[in-house]
């Protein structure tokens, strides 16, 4: 390859797939031959303490089936491991680089780096070009009439189906003979990346139509295989969100409205960039917090003595992955009957869901925390043992992830009418000092 002629990079971030891959598409309908490329961002991977981290091991692996894919194409894909920033300045070095291009992300601290490379990119007068593909919708597409942001999510979701009936889906295929043509054999290991092998085995996922059409029926049920778990393809992009909304229109109004929540704690986060270390509501920031550590190493540890609850637990710790239902009581848990701040259970999601996402991830536990926007109400106390009757009448799901003696021994940590009066008193105290 002659370094001297022109090209345009198409730059991977959480698009990690060619089909319907929005930025990706128009790079290469753009005249000039496109170099791909994949940082591994040392920015965020030193925020991870932990080095068995099935996320990173995930994104090895997405990436390396990108790269087979685009060799295959008489391509490759070139893989950094560093500050995108010093990457980008080698890059311009190395090649004559005429524009970037990339799928835009919304999370705060990825829109400041992005806006890093663009000062760079302007300073060196090479275009740039960022597109919408997590999305459907993004930030300021669906708004009130009077132009503010919906905190409600009935009449967001209302919006955004009017707003989808009008414009349509649209799919994007990518023209890889207009890919730079390159030898690069050379992959990073995920060792030299300071992480270990896990458990987590990646294939391009599939969407069974079989189970989306019980959704529905199933979802509640944790011992029920009855969600996709799409989520880790949603986050890292391996996945299109076209393809789902499409499948969820043929298929499933219930699995569709999933998919609007994630957009609307998306849109959320956008207009609300404080609610990553606010209250969404600011009075709830004036309850007094028990904040027991002792108490929350037993919640992490799945030893509440609630069944439901420390299963839950225990099949977050050991796979990564924890039900929704599950999710749900297992933050009220935290935040009422222990009255910990959500923030501390937010950050203890965040170090183990497979699927975190930041946005996801903070609007679901202000959510359970009364806190959020459209929240659960603070005198709605989920009650666990009527949760396990309701939802695993049979203890499947208890028996999967508790022994026998876990089951039933440990005792509960706290009483659940005390727990409840307990925290309706202390929301209390604390909204009446906010007046
Ligand atoms: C306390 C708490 C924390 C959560 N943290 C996250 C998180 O970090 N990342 C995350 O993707 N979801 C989060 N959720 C939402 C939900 O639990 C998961 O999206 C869902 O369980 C993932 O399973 P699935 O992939 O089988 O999804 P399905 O049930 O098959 O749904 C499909 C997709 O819809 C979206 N979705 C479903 N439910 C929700 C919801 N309540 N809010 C937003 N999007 C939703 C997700 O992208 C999901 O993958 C959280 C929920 C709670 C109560």
């Amino acid at each position: 390859m002659d370094s001297a002629s022109p090209i345009h990079i198409f730059w991977f971030r959480r698009d990690l797939r060619i089909a319907d891959n929005v930025g990706l598409s128009e790079a290469l309908k753009d005249g000039l031959p496109v170099l791909p490329i994949f940082i591994f961002d040392t920015d965020i991977l030193s925020r991870l303490e932990d080095p068995y981290d099935r996320r990173v091991d995930f994104i090895h692996q997405a990436v390396a089936a990108l790269k087979a894919s685009f060799q295959k194409s008489g391509s490759s894909l070139k893989v950094f491991h560093g500050n995108p920033l010093a990457i980008f300045k080698d890059l311009i070095a190395e090649y004559r680089v005429e524009k970037v291009y990339w799928n835009r992300d919304y999370e705060p601290d990825a829109l400041k780096r992005d806006q890093e490379i663009i000062s760079l990119l302007e300073n060196d007068q090479i275009k740039w070009k960022s597109f919408k593909d997590q999305v459907i919708f993004e930030g300021n597409e669906v708004l009130k009439s009077n132009g503010h942001p919906y905190t409600v999510y009935t009449p967001y979701a209302k919006r955004w189906r009017m707003k989808l009936d009008q414009e349509g889906l649209d799919f994007h295929q990518a023209k890889l003979e207009n890919l730079l043509t390159f030898e690069d054999e050379r992959y990073i290991s995920l060792e030299e990346l300071g992480f270990q092998k896990t458990d987590m085995e990646y294939s391009e996922p599939i969407i069974d139509l079989e189970q989306i059409q019980q959704y529905d029926k199933l979802r509640d049920y944790p011992a029920q295989d009855g969600s996709t778990k799409i989520g880790i393809h949603l986050r890292f992009g391996t996945i299109s969100i076209r393809e789902c909304v499409k499948v969820a229109l043929e298929n499933n109004a219930t699995w569709l409205s999933e998919l609007i929540w994630r957009e609307f704690f998306m849109q959320i986060l956008y207009h609300f960039p404080r609610v990553v270390h606010e209250s969404f509501k600011r009075e709830y920031d004036q309850i007094s917090w028990r904040n027991n550590p002792a108490e929350f190493a037993l919640w992490c540890a799945g030893e509440t003595g609630y069944p439901l609850v420390d299963a839950g637990m225990r099949e977050l710790n050991s796979t990564g992955f924890m039900h929704n239902r599950v999710r749900m009581l297992v933050a009220s848990f935290l935040t009422k009957h222990l009255l910990i701040d959500w923030r501390w259970g937010e950050a203890y999601f965040a170090s183990k869901l497979n699927d975190y996402e930041l946005a996801s991830n903070n609007g679901n536990w202000q959510w359970a925390a009364g806190c959020g926007c459209d929240a659960a109400p603070y005198f709605r106390i989920f009650n666990p043992s009527i949760q396990q009757q309701k939802f695993d009448k049979q203890a499947e799901y208890i028996h999967k992830w508790l022994d026998e003696k876990a089951y039933t021994t440990v005792s509960p940590m706290v009483e659940h009418g005390f727990a409840r009066e307990r925290a309706i008193a202390t929301y209390k105290k604390g909204l009446t000092a906010a007046k």
